[in-house]
């Protein structure tokens, strides 16, 4: 019978009686012939063969035994600290299943180790690896400061390392082993060792710790070690819902001495935790089975993608080869190295799917840093002298679909700046991917990795120390550059919002927009024109109020509660007002088109432009063009050509998205200056209105008519003069609705006269024109958007000697008014003209009507933001063409 009172410790554990009631228990095993039986079947099968005879009503599984005491004087059990039948079905067939001469059930891995090192006295030494769990290291610090013990580190990979250590002198009593070592994965050989050891100090014991392989794939007992523990709380329970570990030792008196201290200490693990064990233990080679696949496939992927990889799974591994000859599996942990611990925070942080957690050897996988968390207590320096660097990522792979897994840790890759996507022809397309999933998953995670590239890491590292957060997600590769002009219209603005023709050209003046690459996860504008420069964190901006949206086309409409939210995101920095709109511009379709966060592209937009900003020659569609076709190449959905110009189909996506900047802009704009800004030429267009079809026909070959462009300098607001004049003509509709009719025959009949299908003398063309333009202007004033600064623009030219017409153009309320000047004018009066308009204020200036629209470069030139800054807007135009000409156009 044992005993349970500790009163009269004895001197040494091989000479305790108390130690005999577990090692002498009779095994249930022993009572039907299990273990017998079970020495011969393979170890899947043994795992699951969990010997439960030791009942008395035939329990098919072992039952919980929730007591701490039994009755009686002479039973197997009088006491759970000593034994309990639980704790003893797992742990002989944990025995079993470790090759042990006897196995125990301790509360947790770090017990297991305490036990063990109890076999040490003081003044003895124990030998350990270099690159140990940092609870061990804590521990065996403790033994050297509290107990006496000589703690000595060397590197277990090199059995030369430690015979130095091993001489008679040493006293060593103890070579503590890892292999893989966690987290570094390096190999040490544990036959040679135990053999080295065993020649060099008799007396010495060999402990292994097996955690990181469990004895499914790794039995070190087999290899000639004296004792093994594992922290059961990892694969052999492989829940993470239970804190375990198990001492198997090799022989009777390793078993001896580990039973009477874990008597002594009551060390024991409890019977519910030991009926969790054995249930978890049984499913151990399946799960590993899946684990060590999946984790291969990780290993393979991230060695594809260029990162150092500890894994022993690996070819390129140092040690493979000891590692195979010893163990049957590479198991399911491995670590990876970034070159930048703030990366590897981001890629750990960013995990969705993998929990970010210490341990390992659940069905789930889990992601850390050891440095921040499960080594955190060895001090940092003595991480750095054994290797073990603060970028380490260590990855513990659980049983999920593999394809999940690489999916969020690609994202998780690429969202840190990790990695890019890497444009390859011969990538395989998703059909031949999926094959090789099916047949190869191990080459399926190689295949995968050719998607992407780790960026120049030089380059994130440089942004790491001009003090960018870095905080990157996705970006682009080199600078966009793009332009699109500006355009007057001659005749129909306003009623050209309510469904009537109207006539536009461009011009050649324009906005000019580099969208550049970021590295710190934020997306910023520049508008030196508007004095206005404002960056915000991509994570920051509200994604989930995105609408969901199909195609490539832009929604038709503004969705509300986005640019409420855009509005009020935006007012936080206090921009003037042009700057705000600007920015709730940008910003509806930066999160608009990428729809996701992840899809969005770190970068900045500089724009600027030498047309007159406000003044009714279509800044706002020149610049809402420029931010579209910039994010659209930016996400690859508009396709730069070489040479020739840019496919129609991804022209009209250009123009819906620089429409729908419009909206934000203008609030309910009719879409000319969008599609004269996009396409160029002069065109005659009709919104589609209440049922009526629109249209936008180009008007070819038209006769060049010299104008005068004056921009009154009196600012102006578009929103607020198309809003006016919905607002009379729901008023006044017998005013407006006449007025509307007229202005559709102005048109009408200027359409004709332009596309040359009006046949008429050079004369009569012009003076017919001047005449459709001074009706034109008048309704305008009736509708209530001329300007006293319009009617003194319209008052000079029309005075003699001038005699010349002159009607607003835009939105009105100030901005520009446009002149005819016909061919046979006086070269001097016009002199005088511009002279006596500059006198009123006002900047005259003769411009050229038509030419192109939307303009991409083709080169992917770098740095560019800051020349188009330094040029301003008048040198605008030699900077383009500057560029090499290398300019493709819709
Ligand atoms: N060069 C530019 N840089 C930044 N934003 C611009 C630029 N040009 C125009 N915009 C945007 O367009 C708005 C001007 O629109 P609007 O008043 O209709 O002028 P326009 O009549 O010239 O189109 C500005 O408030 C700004 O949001
Ligand atoms: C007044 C309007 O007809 C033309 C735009 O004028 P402006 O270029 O913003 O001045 C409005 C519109 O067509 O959307």
């Amino acid at each position: 019978m044992s005993t349970v009172d500790g009163s009269s410790a004895p001197q040494s554990p091989a000479e305790s009686s108390l130690a005999t009631s577990i090692f002498s228990a009779k095994s249930p095993a022993d009572s039907d012939g299990h273990a017998a039986r079970a020495a011969k079947w393979r170890f899947a099968t043994q795992v699951v063969a969990v010997d439960s005879s030791d009942n008395a009503h035939g329990a098919s599984s072992v039952p919980i035994f929730q007591t701490a005491t039994f009755k009686g004087m002479d039973g197997q059990y009088d006491y759970t600290r000593s034994g309990n039948p639980t704790r003893g079905g797992l742990e002989s067939h944990l025995a079993r299943i470790y090759s042990a001469h006897q196995a125990f059930a301790l509360s947790t891995g770090m017990t297991c180790l305490d036990v063990i090192l109890r076999l040490v006295k003081p003044g003895e030494t124990v030998l350990a690896g270099d690159d140990l769990y940092g609870g061990t290291n804590r521990l065996l610090t403790y033994a050297k400061s509290h107990g006496g013990v000589d703690v000595r580190h060397a590197d277990t990979t090199d059995v030369a390392a430690l015979i130095p250590h091993l001489g008679k002198g040493n006293n060593v009593k103890m070579v503590l082993l890892e292999s893989p070592t966690n987290p570094l994965l390096k190999i040490a050989d544990i036959q040679e060792i135990s053999a080295t050891v065993k020649a060099a100090a008799p007396d010495a014991i060999i402990v292994v710790d097996n955690t990181m392989l469990s004895p499914y794939l790794q039995r070190p007992l087999e290899l000639g070690a004296d004792i093994v523990y594992d922290s059961a709380t990892k694969y052999l329970s492989g829940h993470h819902d239970v804190m375990a570990g198990i001492i198997a030792t090799g022989n009777p008196q390793a078993s001896k001495d580990i039973a009477w201290l874990i008597n002594a200490m009551g060390s024991g693990l409890a019977p519910f935790d030991s009926f969790l064990l054995l249930r978890g233990v049984k499913t151990l080679a399946l799960r590993m089975d899946k684990q060590q696949a999946n984790a291969q496939i990780v290993a393979n992927y991230l060695d594809a993608l260029g990162f150092k990889v500890h894994y022993p799974g690996l070819k390129s591994h140092p040690k493979a080869d000891i590692h195979w000859k010893q163990a049957s599996g590479a198991g399911a942990v491995l670590s990876v190295l970034t070159d930048d611990t703030q990366l590897s925070e981001r890629v750990v942080s960013a995990a969705r799917l993998w929990g970010v957690s210490v341990s390992f050897g659940a069905v789930n996988s889990l992601i850390s840093m050891p440095c921040l968390m499960s080594h955190a207590s060895i001090p940092a320096h003595i991480r750095a002298e054994r290797g073990l660097r603060e970028d380490l990522i260590r990855l513990c792979v659980g049983i999920e679909d593999p394809r999940d897994l690489l999916d969020d840790l690609e994202h998780a890759l690429i969202v840190s700046g990790a990695i890019v996507p890497n444009v390859d022809p011969s990538l395989l397309p998703s059909d031949k991917l999926a094959e090789v999933f099916r047949t190869n998953p191990g080459q399926w995670g190689i295949e995968r990795a050719r998607f992407f590239r780790r960026p120049n890491v030089e380059a994130l590292i440089d942004g790491v120390s001009r003090g960018l957060a870095l905080d990157g997600v996705k970006t682009i590769d080199s600078d966009i550059v793009v332009s699109a002009p500006g355009k007057v219209i001659l005749f129909g603005e306003h009623a050209v919002v309510h469904g009537v023709t109207a006539i536009a050209t461009s011009l050649n003046l324009r906005c000019y927009g580099v969208l550049a690459p970021r590295t710190d996860g934020k997306v910023a504008i520049t508008a030196p024109d508007l004095e206005a420069e404002h960056a915000w964190e991509i994570s920051s901006l509200p994604w989930d109020l995105v609408p969901p949206r199909e195609g490539s086309a832009a929604d038709e409409k503004l969705d509300p509660v986005l640019l409420a939210a855009l509005e009020k995101l935006v007012a936080q920095d206090k921009p003037t007002k042009t700057g705000a709109s600007a920015s709730i511009a940008f910003l509806y379709l930066f999160m608009a088109i990428a729809r996701e966060s992840t899809e969005a592209p770190a970068t900045t937009l500089t724009v600027s432009a030498n047309l007159p900003i406000g003044a009714g020659l279509g800044s706002s569609a020149a610049f809402s063009t420029c931010v579209a076709s910039a994010l659209l190449v930016a996400h690859e959905r508009v396709h730069v050509p070489d040479a020739g110009s840019i496919d129609p189909s991804h022209v009209d996506d250009v123009d819906s998205w620089a429409f729908l900047a419009e909206k934000v802009l203008h609030g309910n704009p009719s879409g000319i200056d969008n599609a004269v800004a996009v396409r160029g030429g002069a065109v005659a267009f009709t919104r589609a209105i209440e049922g009526k079809e629109g249209g936008m026909d180009s008007i070819r070959g038209f006769d060049s008519i010299r104008l005068l462009l004056t921009n009154t300098r009196v600012p102006r607001d578009t929103k607020s003069l198309v809003a006016g004049v919905a607002a009379k003509r729901a008023a006044e509709p017998h005013v407006v609705d006449p007025v509307l009719g007229q202005i559709q025959d102005i048109s009408d009949e200027a359409r004709g006269l332009l596309d040359g299908s009006t046949k008429t003398s050079r004369n009569g063309f012009v003076s017919r024109l001047e005449a459709l333009m001074r009706d034109n202007h008048g309704h305008l004033r009736t509708l209530g958007v001329s300007h006293p600064s319009l009617e003194a623009v319209v008052n000079a030219t029309a005075a003699a000697p001038f005699n010349l017409t002159t009607k607003l153009t835009g939105a009105g309320g100030g901005g520009c008014a446009v002149t005819l000047i016909p061919d046979t004018f006086d070269d001097a009066h016009l002199e005088s003209l511009l002279a006596n308009l500059r006198a009123l204020g006002a900047e005259p200036y003769l411009t050229t009507l038509g030419g192109p629209g939307l303009g991409v470069h083709t080169r992917t030139p770098s740095d560019l933001s800051s020349t188009l800054v330094a040029a301003g807007p008048a040198g605008l135009e030699s900077w383009a063409s500057g560029l090499n000409a290398q300019w493709v156009h819709s």
